[in-house]
């Protein structure tokens, strides 16, 4: 049991701001890595949101963020024999504002971080004092890890969508009337009738549409769909890293790895399908394989109900009991269902399993793998993290980390912006065949 008095320096320790170093970030939060000598600390990262996104949390049609996230993992995630296992652990801090604030200055001094990197250098939401505390899953070394000897090595992976995604029915029809325009599009048969049968993947159709756009220069070589394959996951790997998009990253000690030798990938693929994350994540991704339209007129029926005060309170009650009665075989049947489009309760069903699938195609799976481990490592195995486990690879034993991270529910309120986003990618697909 903790004392009192430890929570006070856990506190203290938490909201000093010399303990804690600029890690990473992503479009939402900024990551800070511990560095300090606190024992509950070490192995953390705090994630703090940024300020980029201020109007889209004060909506006030939204669940309320923080019982949403709660429900998504407690309820639908922990409800998976195997995900459970791997979720991220967390739990949320309050930081003082003399903290926020310090870090904020610190973000924008780039002697004191690099981040060049990133897309949206916006900084720290200084009105939500709410972070998330977590396990560290970095290469950086920690206290307990001698890098003289030992190599610590992270893989980080955004798999995407594994599963089949439709063509809007808007980008069909375009194809239709405009056929004289789009002759060069036509000409390419084996191409056309792949893209019209659904064949080829969202991230397919992303990268095609970004290099439409000018915002990328060479179209991956990864397909998702290899990676949910056990046969050619290696190839995925290889693939991902060799890609140098965000998709795929690997690290040692802290550094970025580019050359990477096969045996690292097979011990990778090896650990990787061992803890059977892989299947894991492909259980929630296929949670609702409804198309993104069927569930947006789905959530047109609904969405007028959330103007209203005392409307949306009921509709807020219809998701907490989803929730709540939440068991993964019963509400993967009620989420594929055709429902009646005047039963609030099934629309609600059908939407929220699709926001768990689109959750779950937004996941990061993280691995730190720590080599030459001591015997004490080896015997203290029952003491270790919630996610830390003892694999063998060619008779030798590594301590392993596996997590999945970014497990904020998707939100309701997206699905206008995913109709549109899915509209305008399809539809660069078409017009770069078309040009190219
Ligand atoms: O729509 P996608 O497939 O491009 O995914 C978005 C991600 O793009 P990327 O993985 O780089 O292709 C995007 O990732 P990046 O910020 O580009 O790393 C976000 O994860 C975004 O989620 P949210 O809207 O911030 O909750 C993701 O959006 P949604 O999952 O909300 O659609
Ligand atoms: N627990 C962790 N351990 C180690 N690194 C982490 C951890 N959490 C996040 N990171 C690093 O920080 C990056 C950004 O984190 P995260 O994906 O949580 O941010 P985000 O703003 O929610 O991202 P998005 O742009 O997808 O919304 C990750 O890609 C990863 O490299």
């Amino acid at each position: 049991m903790e004392t009192q008095k430890q929570k006070v320096n856990i506190s203290e320790e938490l909201n000093d701001p010399d303990q804690w170093t600029y890690y990473n970030e992503g479009n939402n939060n900024i990551i800070l890595r511990y560095i300090g000598s606190n024992n509950i600390l070490s192995s953390k990262i705090l994630r703090i949101r940024k300020n980029n996104n201020v109007q889209y949390y004060t909506d006030p049609t939204l669940f309320p963020l923080e019982e949403y996230n709660k429900l998504f993992i407690e309820k639908v995630f922990m409800s998976h024999p195997i995900l459970s296992k791997y979720l991220q652990e967390f739990e949320y801090v309050t930081l003082t504002q003399e903290f926020l604030k310090i870090i904020d200055s610190r973000l924008n001094d780039s002697k004191e971080c690099d981040r060049s990197k990133i897309n949206s250098l916006s900084t720290l939401d200084l009105s939500c004092p709410s972070a998330m505390l977590a396990t560290n899953f970095s290469s950086q070394p920690e206290p307990t890890d001698d890098i003289k000897l030992q190599k610590v090595i992270s893989f980080e992976t955004k798999p995407k969508s594994g599963v089949v995604e439709y063509v809007p029915t808007s980008v069909k029809s375009y194809i239709e009337q405009n056929e004289s325009e789009l002759q060069n599009f036509n000409t390419k048969q084996d191409m056309k009738e792949k893209f019209i049968c659904n064949e080829f993947t969202k991230y397919h159709i992303m990268q095609v549409s970004r290099k439409y756009k000018g915002k990328l220069n060479n179209l991956s070589k990864y397909c998702p769909r290899d990676f949910f394959n056990k046969e050619s996951l290696s190839k995925s790997l290889r693939d991902l890293i060799d890609d140098r998009q965000i998709y795929g990253r690997l690290f040692m000690n802290g550094e970025e790895l580019f050359e990477v030798e096969d045996d690292l990938l097979y011990l990778i693929s090896d650990f990787l399908l061992e803890s059977n994350i892989i299947n894991a994540v492909f259980d929630f991704q296929k949670f609702c394989m409804h198309s993104m339209e069927y569930v947006l007129d789905c959530y047109n029926k609904v969405a007028k109900y959330l103007l209203d005060e005392t409307t949306r309170e009921q509709h807020f009650d219809i998701i907490r009991r989803i929730f709540n009665n939440f068991e993964f075989a019963k509400n993967n049947e009620l989420a594929n269902q055709q429902c009646d489009q005047n039963n609030q309760e099934q629309l609600w069903n059908v939407i929220i399993g699709y926001l768990i699938s689109a959750t779950a195609k937004d996941f990061t799976i993280i691995m730190r793998i720590v080599d030459k481990i001591s015997q004490e490592d080896i015997d203290n195995k029952h003491q270790s993290l919630k996610n830390e486990q003892i694999l063998t690879y060619k008779g030798q034993q590594y301590k392993v980390r596996i997590g999945v991270i970014d497990l904020e529910g998707k939100m309701y309120t997206k699905l206008p912006v995913y109709m549109k986003e899915a509209e305008e990618a399809y539809l660069n697909f078409v017009k770069y065949q078309n040009e190219n």
